[in-house]
């Protein structure tokens, strides 16, 4: 569970993050959205502890982490898991070799343990036959891909991912879509998503949170939000919007 109270965050004077309040459960995936700029990546920045709010709590697993040590949020934060928009991937090294940097870096694992775990984490995302590919040898959607494993391997209780599909061409926003939908299936971890693209939301959607001028304006099922009649909604969705919606729910 991750649970903002009454969260404040600005920059050089300038509120980006005004009273936010929510609670994101274990067992649905979250989806939250809006406008460019709105603060979405500080939320995440936020939640994973890169920054600090200027007031207001953040609980993770029952931790507020706006009060704990470094070391306390480093033990927090290896039950995290964030697959960064970009990818992220080391290019020197090649895919097993990302896949299982984490856990050599940290030892956490015997050296047969990081073999064993790095190759189902690469399976999962079916590129178990790219171990020993370069990233610059990847398309795109592999390297998301990849970044995921990278993600899993360490089997995180909440995954984060920063605009999993933007970019990315309908066919292979498909292929990310269902493993985001089988990762949870599978480890039942709490996944949140960032996203601003209306197709991926409204396919993995199980509750949206909507944030729009510094606030929340919308928390809870997306049947709900796209019904809402809220001037600052109406000008993120469009028609078009509602429309991708209904046709993915009817
Ligand atoms: N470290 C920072 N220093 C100064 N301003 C920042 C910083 N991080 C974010 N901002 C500002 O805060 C606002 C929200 O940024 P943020 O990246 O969280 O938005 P976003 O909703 O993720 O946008 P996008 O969808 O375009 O990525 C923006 O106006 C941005 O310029």
């Amino acid at each position: 569970m991750i649970k903002f109270s009454n969260v404040f965050k600005g920059f050089g004077g300038r509120t980006v993050l005004e009273d936010i309040s929510f609670l994101i459960p274990d067992n649905k995936i979250t989806v939250i959205m809006g406008p460019s700029g709105c603060g979405k990546s500080t939320v995440l920045r936020l939640m994973i502890g890169l920054m600090r709010p200027d007031s207001g709590t953040i609980e993770i697993m029952g931790n507020d982490i706006t009060k704990v040590s470094d070391k306390e949020l480093f033990e927090i934060r290896k039950n995290m898991g964030m697959v960064f928009q970009a990818g992220a991937l080391f290019d020197s090294l090649n895919v097993i070799d990302n896949v299982s940097f984490f856990l050599k870096e940290h030892k956490l694992k015997s050296k047969e343990e990081i073999a064993s775990l790095s190759f189902e984490a690469l399976k999962f995302v079916g590129l178990e036959d790219s171990a020993y590919l370069y990233p610059s040898e990847l398309s795109g959607g592999m390297q998301r891909r990849v970044a995921i494993a990278r993600t899993i391997v360490y089997r995180p209780k909440i995954v984060l991912f920063d605009e999993p599909t933007t970019g990315l061409d309908p066919h292979t926003s498909r292929i990310i879509e269902d493993l985001i939908r089988n990762l949870r299936e599978q480890t039942g971890a709490l996944i949140l998503i960032v996203s601003h693209v209306f197709q991926t939301a409204f396919r993995l959607a199980e509750r949206i949170i909507y944030l729009d001028n510094k606030k929340i304006l919308f928390d809870g099922d997306p049947k709900d939000f796209v019904e809402l009649d809220n001037t600052f909604v109406n000008t993120f969705l469009g028609p078009e919007g509602k429309k991708i919606f209904f046709n993915y729910n009817n």
